[in-house]
């Protein structure tokens, strides 16, 4: 963890044991399919079709921090702007609050909040308080709500001395900041969130966390979050769904994408002294020696107890530390294993 945030993720309503489940977002066989044109000659043009969604059907509970990740081209902002009626699916259903997005878009649009971290919704060249008096007034929130829901804005984000500041002077962070706020004001029951931490610093990153959990935990906010920063995914999302291809490779907890990608953990033992690398029980295997230290490699499902019992049995050891598997290496597993089967 870069930010020593606390890693809570799953205490939002949604993800309750024994509670009723409301899905507030339904995917049902989904599919998009867009024709591009290439000119393959002079005059002539050659009509492709890509499958930037294929058949994909999940659902969401109402409460739930669902982490949305695949390879650049995978399909998860297609997937999302159909969930906004951006874009009309080519086949299948999808459903938000009851609502067809692409049929109900402005009905659909009081219910939802969307920060795109790559682009803004905010009035460039006026202050940041101007874009949430103009959405005061498009999503006609009662000024009692308003007040309320800007002040916890500005309180948890951290906007006070930037109301006043157009947006084109504001940083990457503060402006993100504002974006969210502004996706809020209305008290959206959903939230997708492109990339939110984006080109963020430390600071920035650890601040948005921060509120995400306490929006989630506070209100039941339901978040559907597309991020290539797995700490985002770490400390915010009980479940993640990783897509390929527009399909569903996983879906789960964290802890289950490991198995599914059979990810490997790693023993770091310092020897009292050099040695060639150590005899371990297979399938354990040592994979690097630097001077005292040797890195052995073993299941992430297997226990660690039995593999340190062997090895401090035979060798004189100084210290010893597990590391865990980080998800990257994993989810690059996951697909390298898709590609050859
Ligand atoms: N308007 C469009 N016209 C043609 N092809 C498109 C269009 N939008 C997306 N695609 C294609 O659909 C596929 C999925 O794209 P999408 O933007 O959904 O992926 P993504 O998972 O969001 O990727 P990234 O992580 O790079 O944002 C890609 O092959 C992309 O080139």
């Amino acid at each position: 963890m870069d930010d020593g945030g606390v890693a809570d993720p799953g205490r939002g309503r949604g993800g309750e044991p024994g509670e009723d489940r409301e899905d507030l977002i339904r995917v049902e066989r989904a599919e998009k399919v867009f024709t591009v044109r290439k000119r393959t000659g002079f005059l002539r043009r050659e009509r492709r079709e890509v499958r930037a969604v294929d058949g994909l059907s999940f659902t969401v509970a109402r409460g739930e921090v669902v982490g949305y990740i695949g390879p650049n081209g995978a399909g998860k902002s297609t997937t999302i702007k159909m969930l906004t009626g951006i874009l009309t699916p080519s086949g299948g259903r999808l459903t938000v609050a009851g609502i067809d997005p692409s049929r109900e878009r402005t009905r659909l649009a009081r219910r939802i909040g969307v920060v795109f971290g790559q682009r803004t919704t905010l009035w460039w060249d006026l202050p940041l308080i101007d874009s949430y008096k103009l959405a005061h007034r498009m999503y006609r929130i009662p000024d009692a709500r308003y007040r309320e829901n800007l002040d916890r804005c500005v309180a948890l984000l951290d906007l006070g001395a930037l109301l006043d500041v157009p947006v084109r002077q504001l940083s990457l962070g503060q402006r993100m900041r504002g974006d969210i706020a502004a996706a809020l004001l209305h008290d959206p029951e959903v939230l997708y969130l492109d990339e939110p931490t984006i080109g963020l610093d430390v600071v920035s990153k650890a601040k948005v966390r921060g509120f995400l959990r306490e929006l989630n935990a506070e209100r039941g906010t339901t978040v559907l979050l597309t991020t290539h920063d797995l700490t985002d995914i770490e400390q915010l999302c009980s479940r993640v769904m990783v897509i390929d291809h527009g399909r569903l490779m996983y879906d789960g907890p964290l802890t289950g994408l490991h198995e599914a990608g059979e990810s490997e953990r790693t023993l770091v033992v310092d020897l009292e002294r050099e040695l060639p690398p150590i005899d371990v029980p297979a399938p354990a295997r040592v994979v690097r020696v630097d001077g005292v230290r040797q890195w052995i490699g073993f299941p992430a499902s297997a226990s660690a107890a039995g593999l340190v019992a062997a090895v401090a049995a035979a060798y004189p050891l100084v210290d010893l530390s597990v590391r865990e598997p980080d998800i990257e290496t994993v989810i690059a597993r996951m697909y390298a294993e898709r590609a050859s089967a």
